[in-house]
This record gives structure tokens, sequence and C-alpha cells, in this order.
């Protein structure tokens, strides 16, 4: 890295620590109105609010508060009555006052689930421990109240969740805190997420590996117009319809298309892994039993195992959980001559050939033995390393999405860099934060801003990358996770 390079690493290590404060949000009665605006829908003014939780309805003289059903009764129909009137759901308080929480930035003004994983790591690492706490809080709260860890907290994300971190982030918490209480409050909502979102129909296959499979109706209204234009140019045109009219008549029942529903069934499950859109994962995830969900819950197991013997329960069934999963996942994703992590495909049975950076989620969740571990940074590594970084996949597909060839996104930086540590690849953890932190903040001398992902293959155009919604980020506070992935870096 050169002197100057250094400089602007050094400088925007710094701001880092003040753009926290302008992502913190907390539902009361002086900010509810910004907290609930919504870039994404204008015109959201209601403060959903969980039954049997009082505390949030007491904000009913501020603003528009209304009480959900209970849990059962989130239904996909339910949940897609509330795309007409669309509004925020409440989180979790704590001594009678609302905790506040952090949200990405640019559209994204709500608490998302895996941002806030890398969030939380960011400040740890900047020692914000009571906010990293609060996070874990919000996730206990949604798990109670919305039964899942929610992809973000507004009524049209009711229906699905995010890849899940809460364990790995609780535990980070507990080392800073050595409070057990909070460990059993912990171990209890993710025993709980653990068995009814992760480890049961739709989302359980017969392989025992789990896939992103969340229930849900019509079309995704948090998109950006014309998102799927393309997808439903041919129905309109098969009813002779404008694609708006489609869309009412689809939404509404008027007509059935169990294409369509197909498509849109792997849709959301893109969307709950965390990768809308891409290439990889375009009209097939919800069969996949991906390589990314199944480390994340082999973290899970590992971790409830050692939550259970830190407060002296039996950890002998997550035991046998976790070397089940491990087996499972050698048996359907490992390639061994490939030396790479593929998703394996549950309907054809066959592996999805498709090599992704996430192989490395098999070394940070301890998945991978290591000599799989040994394999995949001989053989893989080279396939996504870029000058900015890792690279999502290892080549450019026909049309490109934003989770797709060249860009590079933080979490997948954190998780790799975490992964080739473990495994005593410090060398090339080293490299990759260099590379990385040194794209980051020269992107930000260049155009003042800290993005949400960046062109990894071409770093003096880095802030280039228009699919989808364009590049959120901003001047004043950064985007959530990058400042995060700044944070461990340097
Ligand atoms: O509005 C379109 C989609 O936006 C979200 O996805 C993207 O931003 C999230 C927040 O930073 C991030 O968690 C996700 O990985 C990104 O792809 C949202 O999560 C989607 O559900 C939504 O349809």
């Amino acid at each position: 890295m050169s002197g100057e390079t250094c400089g602007d690493v050094k400088e925007l290590r710094r701001k880092v620590k003040g753009f926290w404060r302008g992502l913190v949000r907390s539902i009361e009665p002086d900010t509810i109105r910004d907290v609930i605006e919504d870039p994404k829908m204008p015109g959201a003014s209601r403060l959903y609010v969980p039954t049997g939780d009082s505390q949030a309805q007491e904000l009913d003289n501020v603003v528009n508060v209304e009480v959900l059903p209970k849990l059962d009764q989130l239904t996909p129909d339910f949940v897609f009555s509330l795309n007409k009137k669309p509004g925020l759901l409440a989180l979790a308080t704590e001594n009678g006052k609302p905790l506040p929480y952090i949200v990405p930035g640019g559209r994204f003004n709500e608490f998302y689930g895996w941002d806030s994983y890398f969030i939380g790591l960011g400040l740890l690492a900047d020692g914000f421990v009571d906010e990293a706490r609060a996070i874990v809080t919000h996730f206990v709260y949604e798990i109670e109240h919305y039964g899942k860890i929610l992809n973000a907290n507004r009524s049209y994300y009711l229906n699905r969740s995010q890849p899940p971190f809460l364990t790995d982030l609780a535990r980070k918490v507990y080392d800073k805190t050595q409070d057990k209480g909070f460990l059993i409050i912990v171990l209890k909502a993710a025993v709980e997420e653990y068995e009814s979102v992760w480890n049961s129909p739709p989302r359980l296959d017969k392989t025992g590996l789990s896939r992103y499979r969340p229930d849900g109706h019509g079309i995704p209204p948090e998109t950006e117009p014309g998102h799927f234009n393309w997808a439903l140019e041919g129905f309109a045109k098969k009813y002779n319809k404008s694609i708006e009219e489609f869309i009412e008549l689809y939404n509404t029942k008027a007509i059935s298309e169990p294409q369509l529903d197909e498509f849109l069934l792997h849709d959301r499950a893109m969307r709950e892994s965390g990768h809308d859109t891409s290439s990889r994962f375009e009209n097939v995830v919800a069969d996949l039993a991906t390589i990314d969900l199944n480390a994340l819950l082999y973290k899970y197991e590992r971790d409830i195992l050692e939550f259970a013997s830190l407060i002296g329960e039996d950890p002998k069934k997550w035991h046998s959980r976790s070397e089940a999963r491990k087996a499972a996942v050698d048996k359907y994703l490992w390639s061994e001559t490939e030396q790479i992590y593929y998703d394996y495909n549950t309907k054809t049975n066959e592996p999805h050939r498709f090599a992704s950076v996430t192989t490395f989620w098999a070394m940070w969740s301890g998945l991978a033995s290591p000599e799989q571990a040994r394999q995949m940074v001989a053989s893989s590594l080279p396939l996504f390393e870029q000058p900015g970084g890792l690279c999502v996949a290892a080549k450019a597909p026909k049309s490109a999405k934003q989770w797709d060839f060249p860009c590079g996104w933080a979490p997948h930086q954190i998780l790799a860099w975490q992964g080739l540590r473990q495994y005593g690849f410090v060398n090339d953890a080293e490299r990759l934060e260099t590379k990385w932190a040194a794209m980051v903040a020269t992107t930000w001398q260049r155009t003042g801003k800290v993005l949400e992902k960046y062109n990894v293959c071409d770093i003096d155009h880095a802030e280039d990358v228009s699919a989808e919604y364009g590049n959120q980020g901003s001047q004043e506070n950064g985007f959530g996770w990058t400042n995060a992935s700044i944070a461990l870096a340097v």
C-alpha cells in the first residue's frame, strides 16, 4: 500500500467511529416520524406492534399504531394484505425505554437481519458493547414476537428471514460482559429459531440440510419500480394487459400462474438468502441446500452446544446434530475434485456447480477440516481474489446482478478474513484485508462515499455498480457493513 493510500485508510478508520451515530434509530415519541419513514415506500406512516407488547402500544398518541394478530395468524395472505398500508414493526424495549438500533443507510432505514450482525462486529471493534448487545436483544424480541429474525422490521418483510448470525454475535457480546442471564435468554431464543425456522419444513430437506424457503404471496412490494418487468412482460402479454394491470390481477388471485408462483418462490428465497439478486440463485435457490446456510447452522449448533455447557445444561444433542450436518455437507456439498463447496439441488439431486465465494463460510464456521481448508485456499481462493479483495463469483454471468461478478461485498470479505485466520492463513487474510481497505478508502477519497458494494475487479471505478437500485451509502454516515469492515480490517 502506498503511503498516500495508507493515510486514506487511517483517515477513514477515524471517520467510521463517528459514522455510527448517524445510523442510530430509536422508536420513541420524538423520533418516531423519521424512523417510520421508508424511502422504499413513500407514505408509510404506521407502527405495527405485536400482540402483548403494551409498551410499544403506548406510542399511539404520536403515530398510527396497529396491533398485529397472534403469530399463527401472520400468514402470507395476511402479510400481503398489509401491503396497502405498510409500516414499521416494533422492536425491543428495556427498563421501559426503547432500545436504539442501527440501520444500514441509504434506502434501508430499518433494522436488518444479517447487516446487523456485521454492524454488531463493527460496534464491538469500536468499543460500543451496549449497542452490540442491543442488536442481540432485538433479534431475541423478533424471534419471540414475529417467529423469526426478520429480513428487516417492516410489515412486508414479516414472512421472511435472512442469514442467521444470532449465536456468534451473542457469544462475542458475552465474552465482553460475562452475563450468564443474557446467555440463558439468547439460548432459549436461538433454540426456538433453530427448531422452528431453519430445522423444520419447508426449509428442512430430506438430506438433513436446510434451504432458504420462506412463505409469501405476490410481487415483493419493496423492490424499485420496474424491477420485475423483464419477468412479467410475457405474462402481461398473454392476458393482453399492461404490466401494472397484470400485477393487480395476479396479486389479488384473480388469475393463477403456477410458473410465476415458482419464480417468486425462488425470488423470495433469494431475498431471504441476503443475495438478492444473483445469477447463482435466480429460479433455483428455494431448492438449494446452500453452503452459506448450512455453514451458519453448523455454527449455531456448535455455539448452542457451548452455551448449554456454560450454563450447565446437557449439550450432547447439539454435538450429534453438528456432526450429522458436517457429514451431510461432506456428502452432498463438498467437491473433492474441485476442492470447493457447491450448493446441492435437493430437487434434481445433483450439485449446483456455481463457484461462490461463500465456500469460505465453511472455514468461518469451523465446518471445513484442516485439509479441506488447505485445499480451498490453494485451489479456490485464486478464483475469487481480485485487486479490491474477494469477488462474489469467479466469472461474469450473461446478465450481471448486484450479487454477481464483478462485485465484492463487505460481509463476504469479513467472513473470509476470519475463516482464513482461524485455520492459520494469516498472510492471506492480511493481504485481502489490505486490498479491500485500500479500495474502500481510495474510493471514499474520490467520491466522498462509503458504499454498500464495490466493483472489486476495476478498482479505479470501484463505485461503478449500477445493477438494480444502484449503490447505497453516503458521505455523512457511510454504509453499515462496509463501515464495520473498515473497523475490523484496520
Ligand atoms: O429492496 C430490495 C431488497 O433490498 C434488500 O436487499 C439488499 O439490502 C439489504 C440491506 O443492506 C441487504 O441485507 C441485502 O443483502 C441486499 O441484497 C432486502 O434485504 C431485500 O429483501 C429487498 O427485497
